[in-house]
């Protein structure tokens, strides 16, 4: 029995526009997804993790995420697809396959290498307390509206009910399989789990957690979050 993390860092970063894979983006030094696959195992939980990592990019990967591996706990890289959901499948076989003791499988964005370690806790927590799928949520602060093609107004949903989704999301590892097996479409796990019909139970998340997907968010990250973590 076993805790695994899949780490999709196979994007390009084109909203970035840094020149490297957003993965290898250095924050004070450290590339963004060093200071990811560090934060898993700093939960203290998590046993080992695979990286898919751009196809052109593997043997670098390799090299940075080498030392991350603790006592008994290995990282393996591989190359990525080309949709998020591509690389997390592939991960996710590897996985399977490499370390079939697996019971609980985490998927976590590179790109939010600063997520602190309590919440991968929380969510490992969640699924071993019997919960299948969970996932970390913010509240929405903005209001939020559904427009149609032309970019006019249709709706104003109640934002009470939204949440924001972050990652690590945590699943029982038969149940993600399966979702991804299912051959849908979903821009996060946890909606490739709700079309099965699986309940997807929430836990709070935290503002560090954020995605780092454009030169804001990195100057954001730089300013703000390093120091913690460096
Ligand atoms: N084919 C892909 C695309 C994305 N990802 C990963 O999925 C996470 C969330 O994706 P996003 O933040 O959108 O990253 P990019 O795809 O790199 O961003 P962009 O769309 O700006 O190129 C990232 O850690 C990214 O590396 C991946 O593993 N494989
Ligand atoms: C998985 C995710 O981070 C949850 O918010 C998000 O859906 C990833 O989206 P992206 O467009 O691949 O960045």
């Amino acid at each position: 029995m076993g805790v695994v993390a899949l780490v999709p860092a196979a994007g390009r970063g084109e909203r970035l526009g840094y020149g490297v894979p957003k993965a290898l983006v250095p924050v004070d030094g450290v590339p963004l997804l060093v200071r990811a696959v560090r934060g898993l195992f700093e939960a203290g939980c998590v046993r080992h993790v695979v990286v898919a990592a751009p196809p052109s990019d593997v043997d670098t990967v390799r090299t940075v995420t080498a030392p991350l591996a603790h006592a008994g706990g290995a990282v393996h890289v591989l190359a990525g697809g080309a949709e998020r959901s591509d690389s997390v499948r592939l991960a996710l076989e590897h996985a399977l396959r490499e370390f079939p003791d697996t019971d609980v499988v985490l998927v976590h964005d590179a790109a939010r290498a600063f997520t602190p370690p309590h919440v991968v806790k929380a969510v490992v927590d969640a699924v071993r307390a019997g919960h299948p799928a969970v996932i970390p949520v913010l509240p929405v602060t903005d209001t939020v509206k559904q427009v149609d093609a032309d970019g006019v107004v249709v709706a104003t949903p109640d934002r009470s009910a939204l949440r924001v989704v972050q990652t690590p999301q945590g699943f029982d590892a038969r149940t993600l399989l399966r979702a991804h097996e299912a051959g849908l479409h979903a821009t996060d796990d946890a909606g490739l789990v709700e079309r099965l019909g699986v309940p997807v139970t929430t836990v709070p998340g935290h503002p560090d957690a954020m995605k780092i997907t454009t030169p804001f968010d990195l100057a954001v990250a730089e300013a703000l979050l390093v120091g913690g973590q460096a």
